[in-house]
């Protein structure tokens, strides 16, 4: 079967979670970590292939041409609908990146419409009259007012699209969503010979996902969350008459040793951590140690680690998770980008080194950590399995594109977002892994004949 979708995802954490919300529609989906990454020949079970891009926050050029690079990259593979996914707060600044990325996408498929759908309500995002809530509170009351980098101060979704973007962007209203999809497909086709060139459709339930995915299954390219990829999927599995066959029902995890590596300080995070500080090993970096000793601190927390790795036992957790006054206090003192850079890069190390030593089975908190410690294991593809939480998926790496692995064998990694998950998300995690049903073959990449088809 032929591609079916193709996502470009503006962050790391951001990807694995649309790749779990198609997985869970019964899409099989793989994700791989740059567009040079894509296998020329995908396996013919994969429908959805995700590709993480870190260009929610560079230069807007800089963004645009890596998400050309991609869907190129996507649209050689067949791709039949693209979807640009980004964050479900919108984040974004003036400048964008979603305006100037959503119109060099538009003109380079030669399109002059598309959606804008970042709306995800299991996590609490809803869009209403055009403005984007977050739980109770609007866009700009939530704690995205505050966000370090996109600190997002307005939410009307047309306002912050006019602002960054070439077009006008008028609202698709609640009761039209309500009316069902050939309604939508009415108001956005009347949107369209207005002369609008995107719409902002209300979205309240989750249902309302499933009506703008049965209204959208044409349109070349879609904008948002991981929850019109949710709604999209569902469409084409329903229609196929699959949609109830996840297809991570039947995933199976590799054995050996687990960690928890926790590198957000979201509040959730927090939460999280102190949860499980309760039930498991669990050490607080030093940070003193990570910014003057990095190597033999990593060769430290790695005996540290192996001491408390028993099969009995929750994985040990590594954490530089701290409270809001503790990382300002921290960034004061040796400045944010290096305090950053210096954790993540430690965080990296620990990773390769643990792998090293036997584990293969790693939980990871926050998107840039997850990132660094991607690119410490050399981890450049995966085969994305069953959610933790909505938006947290468990993964698993594809070995062909994994040399740096150095093994045919392969890891498991959840990697989650640093708002996600429940409070006992690090436990969640190891349950749904002891849980684990009937063996299935991993996909492999379909290895490439001569005459360039796939075997
Ligand atoms: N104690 C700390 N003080 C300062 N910065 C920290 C601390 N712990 C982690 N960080 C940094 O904060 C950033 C958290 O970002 P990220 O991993 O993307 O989490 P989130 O998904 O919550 O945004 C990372 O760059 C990480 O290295
Ligand atoms: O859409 C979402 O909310 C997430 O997928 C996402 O992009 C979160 O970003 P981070 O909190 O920066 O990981």
């Amino acid at each position: 079967m032929a591609l079916r979708i193709g996502v470009l995802a503006d962050d790391f954490t951001g990807a694995t979670d649309i790749a779990g919300f198609l997985v869970s529609a019964g899409m099989t989906t793989v994700q791989f970590t740059s567009p040079e990454d894509l296998p020329e020949h995908l396996d013919e079970r994969v429908d959805a292939a995700v590709i993480s891009l870190k260009t929610r926050s560079v230069a807007p050029a800089e963004a645009v041409a890596q998400s050309l690079k991609a869907l190129a990259a996507l649209t050689a593979r067949g791709a039949e609908q693209i979807i640009f996914k980004y964050c479900s707060t919108f984040d974004s600044t003036a400048e964008g990146n979603i305006g100037p990325v959503t119109d060099a996408l538009l003109e380079a498929m030669g399109e002059d419409f598309t959606v804008l759908a970042p709306a995800l309500p299991v996590n609490g995002r809803t869009v209403y009259q055009g403005h984007l809530f977050v739980h109770d509170q609007p866009l700009d009351e939530s704690g995205m007012r505050d966000h370090p980098v996109t600190p997002m101060t307005d939410s009307s979704l047309v306002r912050l699209m006019q602002t960054q973007a070439q077009g006008r962007a008028v609202v698709v209203p609640y009761a039209t969503v309500e009316a069902g999809a050939a309604a939508v497909r009415q108001a956005l086709s009347d949107a369209r010979a207005s002369g609008a060139r995107y719409a902002v459709p209300d979205t309240v339930q989750m249902r309302h996902l499933e009506t703008l995915g049965a209204a959208l299954t044409q349109m070349p390219l879609i904008t948002g969350g991981s929850g019109i990829g949710y709604g999209l999927a569902r469409a084409v599995t329903q229609s196929q008459g699959s949609a109830d066959s996840s297809a991570a029902s039947d995933w199976t995890f590799s054995s050996g040793p687990a960690v928890v590596l926790s590198g957000s300080s979201s509040q959730m995070t927090n939460a999280q951590v102190r949860t499980y500080r309760s039930r498991a090993a669990a050490l607080a970096l030093d940070i003193g140690s990570v910014l003057t000793r990095p190597e033999d601190y990593c060769a430290e927390v790695l005996d540290w680690v192996a001491q408390q790795q028993r099969p009995d036992a929750l994985a040990p957790l590594v954490y530089a998770t701290a409270s809001p006054k503790e990382v300002r206090a921290a960034q004061q003192e040796h400045g944010a980008q290096e305090l950053s850079a210096a954790i993540e890069d430690f965080f990296s190390q620990l990773a390769r080194a643990l792998h090293e030593h036997g584990t293969r089975r790693f939980i990871v908190a926050g998107g840039e950590t997850s990132g660094a410690v991607t690119q410490g294991l050399g981890v450049r593809g995966f085969e994305v399995g069953p959610q933790i939480a909505p938006g947290v998926p468990w993964t698993r790496t594809l070995p062909e594109v994994n040399p740096g692995t150095a093994s045919a064998e392969t890891l498991d990694l959840a990697l989650k977002s640093g708002n996600f998950g429940e409070e006992d998300f690090f436990a969640a995690a190891q349950q749904l892994v002891s849980q684990q049903p009937v063996s299935q073959q991993p996909l492999t990449q379909q290895p490439a004949t001569p005459d360039g088809g796939s075997a």
